[in-house]
Formats: C-alpha cells, sequence, structure tokens
C-alpha cells in the first residue's frame, strides 16, 4: 500500500474506541464516537465539498481547492472504511482486480447476465 495512506490508516484505526481513542483529543475519535451515521453525513458533505470544488474551477477559481477538496474525501472514506473494518488496501486490490477490463466491456457483459 502507498506509504502515506499506509500511515493514515494505522493512526485511524489506533483512534477507535476500542483501542484507546480518546473523542476528546482526536478528530478521528470523535467521530468514531459519534458512530455510523455521522461518519457516513461527513462523506456525503465531503463529496458535495469536491463536486463544487470542481464547478467552480470552471468560474477560473483555483484548481488547489479541488485537491485540498479530495484531500478530505479520501481522508473521510478512511475513516468509513475502518469503521466496518476494512482498510485502503481492500479498495487498492479491488482497483488492481479491474486493472486491464474495459469499463464499457465490464458493462456489456453485466448486461448479458441479467
Ligand atoms: N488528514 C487528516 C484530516 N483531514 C481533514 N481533517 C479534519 O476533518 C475535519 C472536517 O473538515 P471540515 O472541513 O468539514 O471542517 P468542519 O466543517 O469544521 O467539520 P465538522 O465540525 O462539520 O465536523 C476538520 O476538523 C479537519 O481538520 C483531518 N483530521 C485528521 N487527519 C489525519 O488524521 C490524523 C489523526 O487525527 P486526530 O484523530 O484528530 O488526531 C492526523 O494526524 C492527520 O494525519
Amino acid at each position: 500500500m502507498n506509504d502515506i495512506l499506509s500511515r493514515i490508516a494505522s493512526v485511524i484505526e489506533s483512534r477507535k474506541l476500542a483501542n484507546g481513542g480518546d473523542p476528546q483529543k482526536s478528530y478521528v475519535s470523535s467521530l468514531f464516537a459519534k458512530g455510523d451515521d455521522a461518519i457516513m453525513k461527513k462523506v456525503g458533505e465531503e463529496a458535495t465539498e469536491t463536486v463544487m470544488a470542481a464547478k467552480d474551477i470552471r468560474n477560473n477559481m483555483p484548481a488547489g481547492k479541488l485537491v485540498y477538496e479530495c484531500a478530505d474525501l479520501w481522508f473521510h472514506t478512511m475513516i468509513l472504511l475502518a469503521q466496518f473494518d476494512l482498510t485502503p488496501d481492500d479498495v487498492l486490490k479491488e482497483l488492481a482486480r479491474r486493472e486491464g477490463i474495459s469499463g464499457i466491456e465490464e458493462k456489456a457483459s453485466r448486461k448479458k447476465v441479467s
């Protein structure tokens, strides 16, 4: 796994309340303390902010805002994965599995099955 993703995933895991995370001292622990719905809501918000940042580029706003919002989105999806005992590695493995499979062909093969 990419080094920075791996390190952040480890920190997120250590922030779980069962691993001694303290919601008073850690943002990640405070989200774990709020539970599933709060984490899902946060991912939804960050996804919306990412789309808004992309739209802003069309209005001559700096592209750096999109990078900033994508970082927020990736980070919060990592917390969502951890909440369900999954890791970025699981996602990277899925991307690797798909590598070289044309999206158009994959969709067409899906339609044949249904
Ligand atoms: N990468 C991040 C990271 N990215 C964003 N955030 C926080 O995510 C929060 C939500 O961002 P928003 O822009 O939506 O801010 P907001 O509207 O004030 O948030 P809400 O009040 O709505 O929750 C902010 O408090 C950001 O600081 C992060 N907080 C932590 N990390 C990493 O996680 C590690 C552990 O953090 P703690 O658990 O807080 O120690 C850190 O060392 C960092 O490596």
